[in-house]
């Protein structure tokens, strides 16, 4: 039984070290969030980010130290599940020979949704994200990085998972499209509580978008 306030997300004195164990990426990492909460997570380049967001969609597993969501262990939440509602949008996002329209439906396709609830949320996220219609049949080469990480956003929000990590997902966008997906992800973490980790270079989206930040360095919390 869930105990009460249970967090979304608590990691406990998380570490990790390379393959031969002699370097040290990430050590004692400790934090929680609850459900609807904004975490802003900064840092040099280096500092073991989007390592840590790797550790919490479970492409890694810490060295030690725990991690838990919606209070059962990571390691012990089937994959396929773990990564409905933990979706990982990254810094450079691939759309894997598939066109826009295929990239923002496959993952609903896979969840066997009915057809109509598929073509309901294409749309709901494209106008939400200002997708035009002329890039649904495009691929990966006829995108910028810019509209391939405004459709990886999409491809994240459309899953409507539980706990969305974005690495640097405006890095590649005007400013004013940044803001604008940024008061996007504002509105969308309040009204569904969502929960939202954001790694971003950019202090400024990172002070506009969290109610907290952390910061690392050298694979430790310093604040
Ligand atoms: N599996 C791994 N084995 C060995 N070293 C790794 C592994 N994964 C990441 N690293 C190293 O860990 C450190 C942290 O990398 P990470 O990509 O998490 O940094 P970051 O803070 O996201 O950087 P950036 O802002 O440049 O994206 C780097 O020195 C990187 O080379």
């Amino acid at each position: 039984m869930k105990e009460q306030n249970t967090p979304l997300l608590r990691l406990s004195d998380v570490s990790l070290s390379d393959s031969l164990g002699k370097i040290s990426l990430l050590e004692e990492i400790s934090f929680s969030l609850n459900l609807g909460d904004r975490l802003g997570i900064m840092g040099q380049s280096g500092a073991g980010k989007t390592t840590l967001l790797r550790l919490i969609n479970r492409l890694q597993d810490p060295s030690s130290g725990l991690i838990e969501f919606d209070g059962q262990f990571l390691i012990n939440i089937p994959s396929i599940k773990l990564r409905q509602q933990v979706v990982l949008v990254p810094q450079e996002p691939k759309l894997l020979g598939m066109t826009v329209e295929e990239t923002l439906t496959y993952p609903l396709l896979l969840q066997k949704l009915p057809q109509t609830e598929i073509e309901q949320r294409l749309e709901q996220w494209r106008s939400h994200l200002s997708i035009p219609d002329n890039w649904l049949t495009r691929n990966e080469l006829q995108l910028s990085l810019g509209q391939r990480q405004i459709v990886s956003m999409a491809r994240g929000l459309i899953m409507q998972p539980k706990l969305l990590l974005l690495d640097e997902p405006t890095s590649a966008l005007d400013s004013d499209r940044a803001y604008q997906l940024i008061e996007k992800l504002i509105s969308l973490s309040q009204n569904n509580l969502t929960t939202i980790i954001m790694v971003n270079h950019q202090k400024i989206m990172v002070d506009q978008f969290t109610d907290r930040i952390l910061t690392l360095r050298q694979g430790k919390i310093i604040n």
